[in-house]
């Protein structure tokens, strides 16, 4: 079997022309643009890459993007004002607070101080207990995105058997959440699962969130498995190379041959992930603006 390409970035494409659609409507009922805040500290350079792409994105979806770049010694105080000022500011729906942080700010009490209705990535303690109980909430955009790539091909996923490998609170855990919520049988697994490959061998549905390069090995599956690939990670150059390739979790070319589905690295996960961030700040400005939320959203 030759798997099918999973084409998240086609996908994301028609979601984010969706979404800039419904964007226009949105700014003739509220007499405003949705509006994003991205805040960036420091000057690592795979974020500002992330960052620009996030603010391309927004203004060509129709919405109005605030970006906050901080220098990198920047005060957890001086950060935690910066929040509070957004969260105050009518014309913010959505913050985005890029991670990691500088390693002498707190992750969590910075994303503590995100107001739960601003909180577009989902991090929040409030929005995870949501998502947990079945309350409406902003689920983390890159399993959210799994999930449509996901139901976009298989349609229901009651009783099949889902592996999540990886238990992140951003990917791993509410990715399992949402797959039982789907009605999947969901197994989560990590570094000290016993006998990693015989429980990837029962699933369905694979996906892989570990942030190990080609880890998961085509031996590991079932004939036919849907994979998702949610690694993205960079190789040492090979010769001749300025930089590496880049490559997912799983061995794409192997898992070719016996998946009947994958997402590949890059173009499948990743983009979905921009593009959902873009949906959660317009459903948090139908909220923020006493709205009724589009059911296509
Ligand atoms: N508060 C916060 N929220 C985030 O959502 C967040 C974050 N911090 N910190 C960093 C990670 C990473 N992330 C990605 C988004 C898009 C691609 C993406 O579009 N990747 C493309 C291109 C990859 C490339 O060429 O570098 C692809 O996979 O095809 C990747 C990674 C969001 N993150």
């Amino acid at each position: 079997m030759t798997a099918e390409r999973i084409d998240g970035k086609a996908f994301a494409a028609l979601l984010r022309e969706r979404v800039g659609a419904l964007a226009t409507q949105f700014e003739h009922k509220a007499g405003r643009k949705a509006g994003l805040a991205v805040v960036l500290v420091g000057e690592d350079p795979a974020s500002q890459v992330y960052v620009r792409s996030k603010h391309k994105a927004t203004v060509a979806a129709g919405m109005e993007s605030f970006e906050h770049r901080l220098p990198a010694d920047t005060s957890e105080a001086d950060l935690l004002a910066l929040v509070e000022q957004l969260n105050a500011d009518e014309a913010v729906d959505g913050i985005l607070v890029q991670l990691p942080l500088p390693g002498h700010l707190d992750d969590q009490a910075v994303i503590a101080a995100i107001s739960p209705d601003k909180d577009v990535d989902g991090f929040h303690v409030t929005n995870a207990g949501r998502l947990a109980v079945g309350q409406s909430g902003f689920v983390p955009c890159t399993p959210l995105g799994c999930m449509m790539l996901l139901t976009d091909r298989l349609g229901d996923l009651s009783g099949l058997e889902a592996v999540v490998i990886g238990r992140s609170n951003i990917v791993g855990k509410p990715m399992a959440q949402l797959l039982l919520d789907a009605n999947a049988t969901v197994t989560i697994a990590h570094s000290r699962t016993k006998d990693l490959p015989g429980v990837v061998k029962r699933a369905d549905i694979v996906v892989a969130a570990v942030g190990r390069a080609e880890m998961v090995k085509a031996e590991w599956l079932k004939d036919g498995a849907t994979v998702i690939d949610v690694g993205i990670n960079r190789l040492p150059p090979a010769e001749g190379e300025e930089k590496g390739r880049l490559v997912g979790d799983v061995d794409y070319a192997g898992a070719e041959g016996v998946a009947s589905a994958i997402t590949p690295v890059p173009g499948g996960v990743g983009p979905m992930t921009i593009a959902v961030l873009l949906r959660n700040t317009l459903v948090a400005a139908y909220r923020n603006a006493g709205l009724a939320v589009p059911e296509i959203l």
